[in-house]
Order: C-alpha cells, then structure tokens, then sequence
C-alpha cells in the first residue's frame, strides 16, 4: 500500500481491505513496517490495522516518535532503516496474507538514496495499491506515481488505484476515476465512500478492490 502523498488515508484504505478480508474468515494481519510519530498519545496506524487483523502481528521493527519523514526520524534517534530487516519482519508474521501500509507517499524517504519504491521493489508483493484523493492534482500524481512504480519496482502488476473523498471536495471529485481510465493512465480506480473504514459502504468498496488485486 503506497500513497500519492502523505495523509491520503493509506491507513483508512489498509483497514478497510484487512477487514473486509478477515470478515470472509481470512487469516489477514495489516502490517506497518515503518512509521513515524508514535509518541504514545494517540492511536497509531500499526495499532489501527491490528485492531482489524485477524491474527496479531509483532511490534513493528521501525517505530519513531517524531511525525517526519522516516528517513529523518531515524537518523535523530540515530538508527537507520534496512530493507532487509523490514523485509525478514513482514515475512516471518504469521499470517498467510497481509496488506503492508508504507509510511508517508510512494517516493518519501527511508534514508540516503532509499524510498517506498524501494521497498516496494524489496517485498515484491503480489498486487501494489496506490492510495491517492478524489480532488484536483490527483491525475498528475497517479501518472508520477504510475512511472515511479514501474521504473523503480519494476516488473509488478500495474497498481490498484483506490481515491478516498477529499476533505473539501472541489469540481473534480467524483470525475477522477472515469479520467484516469478514459486518459489511459489506470484502468480504472475504486472509489472509498465518505465512511467508516469498516462501515458496510467502505466494506463493499474494498471488496471491489481486492477482487480487482485477485485477492477475493
Ligand atoms: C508522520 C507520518 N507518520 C508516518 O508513519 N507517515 C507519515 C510520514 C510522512 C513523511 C513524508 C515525508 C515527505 O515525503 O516529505
């Protein structure tokens, strides 16, 4: 699960698809490997996609008080993110699927010359999601993050598109998916209803997700 941007509502998307998943009796864990700004007065993203998992994962390898770029709050608490530690993480939880959530957009930094595409390219899942918002700038930001993907993570199925509703929405929402297919940028998107992520509307969106990632 990657994002066009940051606060897209990956996680809003990643709970919605774990639920839908456990709800037909799947053994699912919705993972976050790396995530910044935990710094115990909120619920976080890793904590959010646990309530929702049918089988419990391990603390995350990679958790960071400071809400920034994870390549920095790292590096303030002098440690550094490997993608192979995080890889060996996500592949040793028990579950026999999983939705793994990246922290902040496609291309953010993990460190020096690394980003979510790179890790993308070092789990080599099955289906990738690009989470992006139904408004304005999101045709731009599906074509970038499109390129990206197939450049720096290559030989992937192209990504699922799944637009959340914006918090304003301007004249743009609701054509936004119709385009990115008409323009040939993405075959089509799922579009999220403005929801809970386990409400029955969010539930039934992401069921036609995952049938559209062959995970139904
Ligand atoms: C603070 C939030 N916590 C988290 O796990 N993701 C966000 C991080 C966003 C990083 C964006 C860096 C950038 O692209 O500028």
């Amino acid at each position: 699960m990657v994002g066009t941007g940051t606060g897209v509502g990956k996680t809003h998307v990643s709970v919605a698809l774990v639920a839908a998943l456990a709800a037909r009796g799947n053994k699912v864990c919705g993972l976050k490997p790396i995530e910044s700004g935990v710094d115990g007065t909120s619920t976080t993203d890793a904590e959010h996609l646990a309530l929702v998992s049918s089988v419990q994962p391990e603390p995350a390898p990679y958790r960071f008080a400071e809400p920034l770029s994870p390549h920095l709050a790292a590096r303030r608490c002098g440690r550094a993110i490997s993608l192979e530690v995080a890889g060996a993480w996500v592949d040793r939880q028990p579950a026999p699927l999983a939705i793994v959530e990246s922290a902040g957009a496609l291309l953010s930094p993990l460190g020096p010359g690394l980003t979510n595409a790179d890790l993308v390219r070092a789990l080599s899942p099955d289906a990738v999601v690009l989470v992006g918002l139904d408004r304005l700038g999101i045709l731009h930001e599906v074509a970038c993050c499109t390129l990206a993907l197939r450049a720096l993570a290559p030989g992937l199925p192209p990504a699922v598109i799944v637009l959340n509703p914006p918090a304003a929405p301007d004249a743009s929402t609701g054509t936004n998916a119709g385009e990115l297919a008409a323009l040939g940028i993405a075959s089509g998107a799922v579009v999220m209803p403005r929801a809970a992520p386990t409400a029955p509307a969010s539930l039934a969106a992401a069921q036609v997700a995952l049938a559209r990632l062959a995970m139904s």
